[in-house]
């Protein structure tokens, strides 16, 4: 079942006025919204990123990860650059759920590392499925990305579906005390790139 255009507004934030797209995935019944500021006609390579739902860090301020960081930084170079899409998917908890995820939670608590926890619960470390983005790039007239993530599996995923990846732009900030040990196991265990391997990174302003 496909992914089909809803509507589109304006979205004034504090860093632009974006414009914002919904979009309903059919088949789950999920919606999910992209942000979008500037114009694509000219086929050159968007920023752009991949954002996966955390109500935890994008909205409740957790600092058991780097999401909400990540979302604002991502928001502030699209519009320093004034162009840009940002996919905000609805695949809480990299695809188990919100309240999954707190049973997740409850098990870190006890010791357990964000793979293991998945684990126990009897799910895959990650469920997400991105071939959700490619009737939203479609529609958007988006082509090729310079993807904001530390994670290949997205930069795989999406050169996969025919999106050209023109460059991997590294997002690192939102680190701290307490995820320290969350952000060394995504680098162990979920294959993510937590080194400055390029120059182009993503610095909060
Ligand atoms: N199951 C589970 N999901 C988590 C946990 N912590 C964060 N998440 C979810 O993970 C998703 C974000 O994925 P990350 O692995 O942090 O990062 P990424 O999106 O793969 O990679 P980047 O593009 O580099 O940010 C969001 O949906 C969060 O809700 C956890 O401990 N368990
Ligand atoms: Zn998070």
């Amino acid at each position: 079942m496909p992914v089909v255009f809803v509507a589109a507004s304006k979205l004034p934030t504090p860093f632009a006025q974006f414009t914002m797209h919904g979009f309903l995935d059919e088949a789950t019944g999920r919606e999910h919204v992209v942000l979008s500021l500037g114009d694509f006609a000219d086929g050159s390579p968007v920023l752009g990123r991949l954002h996966s739902e955390c109500l935890t860090g994008d909205a409740l301020f957790s600092q058991r990860c780097d999401c909400g960081s990540q979302l604002e930084a991502a928001l502030q170079a699209i519009a320093r650059e004034g162009r840009g899409v940002l996919l905000y998917l609805r695949q809480e908890g990299r695809g188990i759920g919100l309240l999954n995820k707190i049973r997740a939670y409850e098990l870190q608590d006890g010791g357990a590392d964000t793979v293991e926890a998945n684990e126990r619960l009897g799910f895959a470390a990650d469920l997400r499925d991105y071939s959700i983005c490619l009737p939203m790039l479609q529609h958007l007239g988006v082509k090729s990305l310079r993807l904001m993530t530390n994670n290949p599996r997205k930069v795989k995923a999406l050169t996969d579906m025919g999106i050209v990846v023109a460059e991997r732009v590294p997002l690192h900030t939102g680190h701290n005390p307490h995820n320290k040990l969350y952000l060394a196991t995504k680098a162990s265990k979920l294959d993510h790139m937590m080194g400055n391997e390029h120059q182009g990174e993503v610095d909060r302003a």
